[in-house]
């Protein structure tokens, strides 16, 4: 192999650019030239295929840098469609025409979809990365675990098909997770656990109800990791809202320390299994749900519960509506500086898909596992693993023995889990660089340089 490709697609993490200089690295060592396409798969279906080669001479270019965040090629949601084999025959010859001769795509579940039907034509490799950790498995073999019912079978016989899953034939733990955690995880934590801290203390000394709403859209991960900022109560996806368990125990906490913060993930559910955030639902291009907020819809049913009247008086507040407040922390969560952990591991993961390029994987992901006797290691998952029987990944969820639904917050499995991968997740550069870089009176008088304007004056054409 000589010549291989690269894309970043989805949602943006923290640690991309790090990926990306992995393989450019492990590359370069092999004699490998990389080029990078722009914005995802929009830029492998662009018939200029717009791109930059990202190791000119086998060196990385100075605008690829692990320690910054977001992604120098850009990064997309353009849809192809799993069966849309034509276009991506077309779109894989232009590649070709470039002397590319094998694909990296740098993505989350939806990514792996979108490099099924490209597989058929060139080897691909996925190196994955997500701030939701959803992309991995709580055990080997949990796909197979998932039942349809067909709505034939149903009193109502009509309808699409519904889906459950079995009760897990293992206890999951660390140990038995396939890709124990995705590049850009750790990152989105941190701001959480910051953000969390902050609200704690302005809670306080108001004497308010706050509502943290953190992103993850199946998946309670980072509202797990949460509770490093340790808020009184986290809310997950996975398990559906108990509102009178919430309210009681909400009550409890103010009565006690007139103050409470809760975190909730965006993708929360009532016990009918609607999201909260999602009642005035739209999609984005990749057909996932645009959520509206779900702290919103909470602090609406907390103001409805415990009215007005319960906050007067002593509390100071008129009103519930002003006692309780929501902050969502947004794409904090996936901007910035990459932590330790993130970088270190997605440099790691890059080079580690490249190697398995040049072993003749394909269709296949660069994974990273853990166990108590050998710590963390990079293995090779074929994609079809993270298929259940009908061809469909599905978000990784927060297993069951990882969330105490008593405690609002991680179980011992889960705080186990936690320091698996947080302990040791910030390096003492990350302390040194924001003790000298924050105000670092430079900054002052010095606009911000976006790597955007020199890295379109490196891109080519196809043709050119
Ligand atoms: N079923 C599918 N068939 C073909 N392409 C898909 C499919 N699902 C997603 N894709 C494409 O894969 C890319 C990434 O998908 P998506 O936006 O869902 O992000 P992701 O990889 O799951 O990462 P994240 O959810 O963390 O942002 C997009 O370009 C999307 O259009
Ligand atoms: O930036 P966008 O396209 O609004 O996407 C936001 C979504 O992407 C993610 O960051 C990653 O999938 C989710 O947590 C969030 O719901």
């Amino acid at each position: 192999m000589k010549h291989l490709g690269v894309l970043t697609a989805g949602g943006d993490t923290p640690a991309l650019n790090a990926t990306l200089y992995g393989v450019t690295r492990r590359a370069s060592e092999l004699g490998i030239s990389v080029s990078g396409i722009m914005k995802g798969f929009g830029g492998m279906m662009d018939p200029r295929v717009p791109h930059v080669r990202l190791n000119p001479l086998l060196q990385p270019i100075p605008e690829l840098q692990p320690h910054q965040g977001g992604t120098i090629l850009g990064s997309s949601r353009h849809y192809i469609g799993e069966k849309n084999f034509d276009v991506c025959r077309v779109a894989v010859e232009r590649l070709q025409k470039l002397s590319i001769e094998a694909l990296i795509c740098v993505g989350g579940d939806g990514t792996i979809n979108g490099m099924q039907p490209i597989s058929e034509f060139l080897p691909c490799v996925l190196a994955p990365k997500t701030i939701d950790n959803d992309l991995g498995l709580n055990y080997d073999g949990e796909p197979n675990d998932w039942l349809r019912q067909d709505p034939a079978h149903t009193p109502e016989g009509v309808g699409e098909p519904t889906y459950i899953k079995r009760k897990s034939p293992v206890l999951v733990s660390r140990d038995t997770m396939v890709n124990i955690a995705t590049p850009g995880y750790a990152t989105a934590v941190l701001v959480v656990v910051q953000g969390v801290q902050r609200i704690r203390t302005t809670a306080e000394s108001h004497r308010r109800i706050a509502i943290v709403e953190v992103m993850g859209r199946d998946s309670g991960f980072i509202a797990l990791g949460s509770a490093y900022g340790q808020p009184d109560m986290i809310l997950i996806p996975e398990v559906p809202i108990d509102l009178d368990a919430v309210e009681t125990e909400v009550k409890r906490l103010y009565d006690q320390q007139r103050n409470v913060v809760l975190v909730v993930g965006e993708g929360v559910r009532d016990t009918t299994g609607e999201q909260l955030g999602a009642k005035a639902a739209s999609t984005d291009p990749s057909g996932n749900v645009i959520f509206q907020g779900a702290a919103e819809e909470l602090k609406r049913q907390l103001v409805d519960r415990l009215g007005d009247d319960y906050f007067g008086g002593a509390n100071g507040h008129d009103k519930a509506e002003r006692a309780i407040f929501t902050r969502k922390i947004g794409h904090t969560q996936r901007g910035g500086r990459p932590v330790n952990f993130d970088r270190f591991h997605a440099v790691q993961s890059g080079g580690h898909a490249v190697d398995m390029l040049h072993q003749g994987d394909t269709n296949a992901v660069s994974i990273l596992n853990y166990s108590e006797r050998t710590g963390f290691t990079y293995d090779s998952l074929p994609a079809s693993r993270l298929r259940d029987r009908w061809g469909i990944i599905r978000a990784r969820t927060v297993a069951p023995e990882f969330y105490d639904d008593l405690l609002f917050g991680p179980s011992k499995v889960g705080r186990d889990y936690l320091r698996t991968i947080f302990t040791e997740a910030l390096g003492r550069d990350d302390t040194e660089f924001w003790m000298s870089d924050t105000f670092q009176p430079g900054h002052l008088g010095r606009r911000y340089a976006s790597v955007n304007v020199d890295m379109q004056k490196r891109i080519r054409h196809l043709g050119e």
